[in-house]
């Protein structure tokens, strides 16, 4: 196969690690890097450690290492990359470890609990020259892309509203308090777990190609409802103004007591309006459909790469980042990802949800 090898370090054995290294490591006949699973580093048990490698590693080349200690991956002269896969509160301090030992990181999102602890890492990132990137990994499938291109192009006209929505789908009564879903202290609740999604959508949907400090102006209002310390509901909506003057809305919505419909994203223009749809949920959507004024449809269904849920796009664009030598994604640069914990800390400031880590 073609490309440069990537060889990763994963912190942080649960759900979603798993996940990631399914993707990077599921056989393809051609990519533009070849993806390696070095090691997978613990706070639990080596053995667990070990499970986590026999679950998901391919027998492809050399065993990566079961390590006990998330330090020993940093530490790890193997491992070119560190991919994040922890609970939120643990992010900003397994990034800045990281980045001292000198290595690139993926960080699942959100990057941080809050601004504040963003603004730290990407510091700490340029000084060290590592590339950074948060893993907002629906902004790589190529519906995303496919999707915000149709929009700038116009083929509904001027957007004026987009609603989109998530819900978590699980019994979340039946979550204990210590759950990382649940804990305030570990940055629980559904605007950093859920909302960042819809949030996401909507700088696909009205910021016309732009993120960053780029992204255009928005008024942010909100709604969310607290029980025992997070938020369970959350309204978020974001007012643009197109570069005419015209008004255009994006509501996000995000619940941890409901699950998510198929039809998840509604965007309305002067001339029609786009469904997107997913059959796995609205971080993985799976195709849209476009009506235009005469009513007419058409149906845009996307397929991952075969035996992935589709995080090897955002895998493949790092290293193809990293092996031109660029320290920041262009498409989630860091800018994007600061922006964007700067607008969550301004809905929990209105809605007085306050973390360990604001103070
Ligand atoms: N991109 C996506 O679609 C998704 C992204 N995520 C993101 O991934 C991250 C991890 O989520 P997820 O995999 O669901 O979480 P899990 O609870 O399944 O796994 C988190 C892992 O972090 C480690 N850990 C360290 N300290 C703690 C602690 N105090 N409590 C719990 N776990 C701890 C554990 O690994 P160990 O024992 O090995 O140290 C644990 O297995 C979050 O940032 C989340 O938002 C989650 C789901 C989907
Ligand atoms: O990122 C995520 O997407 C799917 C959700 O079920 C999960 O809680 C969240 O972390």
């Amino acid at each position: 196969m073609a490309g440069a090898q990537l060889r990763w370090g994963v912190v942080g054995t649960g759900w979603i690690a798993g996940m990631f290294v399914d993707d990077i490591l599921a056989p393809r006949a051609s990519g533009p890097a070849k993806h390696i699973l070095s090691a997978a580093g613990t706070t639990s048990s080596v053995e667990k450690a070990e499970k986590f490698i026999e679950a998901h590693w391919k027998g492809d080349g050399e065993r990566p290492k079961a390590l006990g200690s998330y330090q020993e991956v940093y530490d790890s002269p193997d491992v070119d990359i560190i991919y994040v896969a922890t609970p939120h509160s643990l992010h900003k301090q397994n990034c800045l470890d990281a980045i001292k030992a000198g290595k690139h990181v993926l960080c699942e999102k959100p990057f941080t609990i809050n601004s504040k602890e963003g603004e730290e890492v990407v510091a700490a990132a340029k000084a060290k020259g590592v590339f950074v990137m948060e893993a907002v990994w629906t902004r790589f499938f190529p519906l995303a892309i496919e999707l915000e291109k149709k929009i700038q192009e116009g083929v509904i006209g001027r957007v004026w509203r987009s609603v989109v929505q998530i819900g978590f789908g699980g019994d979340w009564n039946s979550l204990p308090p210590s759950s990382r879903l649940k804990d305030p202290a570990l940055g629980g609740g559904a605007l950093l777990d859920l909302c960042i999604y819809p949030i996401s959508y909507s700088s696909l949907i009205l910021g016309r190609g732009l993120v960053g400090e780029d992204h255009p102006e928005i008024k942010v209002t909100s709604s969310l409802d607290l029980a025992n310390g997070v938020d369970e509901a959350d309204v978020v909506t974001l007012q643009y103004k197109s570069p005419e003057g015209h008004a255009q809305t994006a509501v996000c919505l995000a619940s941890v007591l409901a699950d998510s419909p198929p039809d998840f994203g509604r965007i309305e223009g002067t001339e029609g309006t786009i469904t997107v749809y997913t059959t796995l949920g609205p971080s993985c959507p799976t195709g849209f459909r476009v009506k235009n004024a005469k009513g007419e449809e058409e149906d845009f269904p996307f397929t991952h790469a075969e035996g992935t849920f589709g995080f090897i796009y955002e895998a493949d664009a790092v290293a193809q980042d990293i092996f031109a030598g660029r320290t920041e994604s262009a498409r989630m640069p860091l800018a994007e990802t600061l922006r964007v914990l700067r607008l969550m800390d301004q809905v929990r400031a209105q809605n007085g949800l306050v973390y360990p880590q604001d103070n």
